[in-house]
């Protein structure tokens, strides 16, 4: 015999109602006979509510009644047929009637007690009940509509009544034996208590009911239907990825209802935890979906935690002073005094230092909170052995949920690593030794961040995402968002990574949407009517507000201005992936600042393409230098461009014509003026030069130009495209000198010792970077390690497809190291 609980919204519409009856006629149909229970239709507890506020202030209250009786007439009216009507509106308008009495003695009292709302509370579920059973008798001529006054005793505090269990069985079964072969539709959340009066059983009475009648008649099942699928991973307003989970323990079920997941009322399942009766958690909308099943022998499961739950609303108390210090009953008083007072502590927490203890509340009930703890502690406070505590506010509590966390090392770590990285301060943190749960206190304004965070970081089986604000659709920018939409589910099935582009702005227009922009129409969403005008600092402003975990800063521009902001971005703990130079190769000072801002906030600064476009030089120069190696020399060729020209001035070339094929292959920078007056080629020496330990300032790498004067001086770039043909013979005259001895030109930047110079240079067959072809690369790393023969990276070292692949690597790898 299974019991079958039908929430407010299951009985709150015609169609919904029709749907319950399904599911009575299933079970019916397989040969059971469940004990169907009923809650008041949806909003009627708290239109009642209402109605008997306004009663007691004297406020007419006609237009509560008539709603009322709209909404279950509403549902006579269209389920049963006009024959069969009468008797069951007749039966409701006295209902009706008794309320309208009840209100009006209330109106001429002006008087509300927890008592007489207890009653008025009563007629939603008893309405409810008796209109559903008139409906089903309809289908199952067995139907009985049976009031819980009937079954279930309770004491007398009303609002809250507490059950005498034994007396409330022998009551459950007495029914059931004397009414053999019916099919019972029970009203829930109501009682009786010795008196006679009507009693309720508080927040989530429903639940208590069914589980009372579950546990007293040795039900097979408990089930609760209600409107969503289940108890789920986190609460799916705030996380997306939130699934519903399969299967429960009972102590779970109640960690992650105490927080947020209200689908289940936490005390409700005691009866059926003690009896060990499975409760089910079905949805009325969505009669396929298997539901939640909470039992106590769940299949093992490989995940450390089963769900994250939260509450976005606490005030913090923090309680301090050397009066606390070693004395035993402080918090004895401290926690009955707010019992008394029936203030509900949420969390608590105290360091071993016993100087202070930190508690969590309702924000309503802060204030109470600490004028009582003023009151209690009035001599301490005097005698300054504790100090008045103030109260924070706009905080909210995140807690991961899960029995296999018990006795498994680096849950806490991979938390806690989470909050971190994402900038999400902690501010308390409270873990029982029963190891099921760790509750953390941040702000408020962070919670979404933090638990889309936490919730990646422990359901690993699903995707990781990266929140992604690129500024930059040229060259790079736009190859670069192609290989992202080419890619994206080889990176989601292999990499476990989504990569989510919310902000994308070029130097014209930008476009914000955090729920991602598409990968292949990102053009048309930058012109479409959510775009606006560019404006870098809203961009980032936009992006700091939305907060966004795992977020990323992706600078594709050649321009100088995303370098202010950089620092910033890294404060607010999100990370910053950048083509770039121009941040790196500024003021020493501005090289240090981003570098401490990414360390203190846990954010990564990733550059890889900023020196030798893809080519693994940034990650070998920092391997070399974390493993305690020591560079004492480097030698490179580190602009892809000119290495272009050098490799393709043979024969009857013309200079300018090789440096516009460079240009046009997307090897330059863009303005081809950068590469050709050795700019870009310094800034990548710096770079190096930088992370090899050197503090440079950019004036101090020495550039030996290899343009004539005129070319260096060109005011624009068509001006320098004429100087390079005026100068052609200047160009072949150095080329024939070189061949004449049996060599090639060679644009090599050297350091060592801390001193960096970039300069022309001919080189024979037997020097190692005789050998290069198209946009090559090259670098020689002498190190201590590396002395004899030095480590050498060679290959493509300009190209928009390289670059961006480069770009691509560094992206996917934020937050993984
Ligand atoms: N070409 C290569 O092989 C290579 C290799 C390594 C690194 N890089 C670097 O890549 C970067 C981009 O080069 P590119 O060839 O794609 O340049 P590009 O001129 O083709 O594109 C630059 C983009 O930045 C945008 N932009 C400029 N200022 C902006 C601002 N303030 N806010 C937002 N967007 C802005 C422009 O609108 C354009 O979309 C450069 O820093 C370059 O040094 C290039
Ligand atoms: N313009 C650059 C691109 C790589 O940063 C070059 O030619 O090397
Ligand atoms: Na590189």
């Amino acid at each position: 015999m299974n019991i079958l609980k039908f929430g407010g919204t299951s009985v709150g519409s015609v169609a919904s109602i029709s749907t319950l009856l399904d599911v009575v006629a299933r079970e019916v149909a397989r040969g059971e006979r469940p004990v169907v229970v009923l809650s008041a239709m949806s909003g009627v507890t708290n239109l009642l509510l209402a109605a008997a506020e306004d009663a007691a202030a004297g406020r007419p209250v006609t237009t509560s009644l008539m709603e009322l009786e709209n909404r279950h007439f509403g549902v006579v009216k269209s389920l049963l047929d006009a024959a069969r009507q009468n008797p069951v509106l007749t039966r409701l308008k006295l209902l009706f009637n008794e309320l309208e009495d009840l209100l009006h003695g209330i109106g001429s009292l002006r008087e509300l007690t927890p008592q007489t709302l207890d009653r008025v509370l009563s007629y939603g579920e008893r309405c409810a009940t008796f209109l559903v059973s008139a409906l089903a008798a309809g289908r199952f001529p067995e139907a009985l509509c049976v009031e819980a006054t009937e079954l279930i005793r309770t004491d007398a505090h009303y609002g809250q009544a507490r059950v005498d269990t034994e007396l409330t069985e022998q009551l459950i079964r007495g029914f059931v034996r004397e009414h053999p072969g019916r099919l019972l539709f029970v009203t829930g959340f109501i009682a009786r208590n010795a008196q006679g009066r009507v009693t309720t059983l508080g927040r989530g009475g429903s639940d208590y009911t069914a589980a009372i009648l579950g546990a007293a008649l040795g039900a097979q099942e408990i089930q609760i239907w209600t409107d969503v699928n289940g108890m789920m991973t986190a609460d799916p307003r705030m996380v997306k990825k939130a699934f519903s989970l399969p299967e429960l323990s009972y102590t779970e079920a109640m960690e992650l209802s105490y927080f947020g997941a209200k689908v289940i009322y936490p005390p409700t399942m005691i009866p059926a935890f003690m009896k060990r009766i499975p409760i089910v958690i079905r949805n009325t909308f969505d009669l396929d979906f298997a539901g939640t099943t909470i039992r106590h022998d769940c299949q093992p499961s490989a995940l450390p935690i089963k769900g994250i739950s939260s509450i976005n609303d606490v005030s913090v108390i923090n309680v301090e002073g050397s009066g606390m210090v070693g004395k035993a009953g402080f918090s004895g008083r401290l926690f009955s005094l707010l019992a008394r007072e029936q203030i509900n502590v949420i969390l608590i927490t105290q360091a071993s230092s016993e100087h202070s203890i930190t508690f969590a509340v309702a924000p309503h009930d802060a204030v109470r909170a600490r004028e009582l703890i003023g009151q209690e502690f009035e001599l301490e406070l005097q005698a300054r052995k504790l100090e008045l505590p103030g109260i924070e506010q706009d905080l909210a509590v995140l807690a991961i949920v899960g029995e296999n966390m018990k006795q498994t090392p680096g849950i806490a770590g991979k938390l806690f690593q989470a909050l971190g990285r994402n900038g999400v301060n902690v501010r308390a943190i409270a873990q029982g030794s029963s190891e099921y749960n760790i509750s953390v206190i941040i702000g408020r304004a962070d919670l979404a961040k933090a638990l889309n965070a936490v919730h990646d970081a422990f359901f690993v089986e699903l995707t990781k995402t990266l929140h992604v604000f690129a500024l930059g659709t040229g060259n790079i920018g736009r190859t670069l968002l192609g290989q992202l939409h080419a890619h994206r589910d080889f990176l989601r099935e292999q990499n476990g990574v989504q990569v989510r582009v919310v902000g994308l702005s070029n130097s014209r227009r930008m476009v914000i949407d955090p729920s991602g922009l598409p990968l292949d129409g990102w053009e048309a969403a930058l012109n479409n009517g959510h775009s606006e005008p560019a404006d870098l600092a809203r961009f980032v402003a936009r992006m700091k507000q939305l907060n966004l975990p795992n977020c990323v800063l992706l600078d594709n521009t050649a321009a100088p201005e995303p370098a202010a902001h950089y620092a910033d971005a890294l404060r607010h703990s999100i990370s910053v992936v950048t083509c770039n130079k121009i941040a790196n190769s500024g003021p020493y000072q501005q090289y240090r600042e981003l570098r401490d801002a990414a360390r203190q906030h846990g954010a990564d600064f990733y550059y890889e393409t900023n020196v030798g476009a893809g080519l693994p030089i940034i990650r070998t120069l920092r391997d070399l230098r974390t493993s305690g190696d020591r560079v004492e020399r480097i030698e490179a060729i580190l602009s892809g461009t000119i290495s272009f020209i050098f490799n393709n001035f043979r024969g009857e070339a013309s200079f300018h014509d090789i440096v516009r094929e460079a240009q046009q292959r997307g090897y330059t920078e863009p303005d081809p003026r950068d590469d050709l007056n050795g700019r870009d080629f310094m800034r990548k020496m710096l770079i190096l030069a930088r992370d090899a330990g050197h503090p440079l300032e950019p004036d101090d790498v020495i550039i030996e130009p290899m343009l004539p004067a005129a070319c260096l001086q060109a005011p624009t770039v068509a001006a320098f495209y004429e100087q390079l043909r005026a100068h052609e013979a200047y160009f072949s005259e150095l080329k024939d000198r070189a061949a004449a001895a049996g060599q090639v030109l060679r644009y090599i930047g050297q350091l060592e010792d801390g001193r960096a110079r970039i300069s022309l240079q001919m080189v024979d067959e037997q020097h190692p970077f005789y050998q290069l072809s198209g946009a090559d690369n090259v670098i020689s790393f002498t190190t201590e390690r590396y002395k004899e023969r030095p480590l050498v990276v060679k290959g493509p070292g300009a190209g928009a497809e390289v670059t961006a692949a480069g770009v691509f690597a560094d992206l996917v790898n934020v937050g993984t190291r």
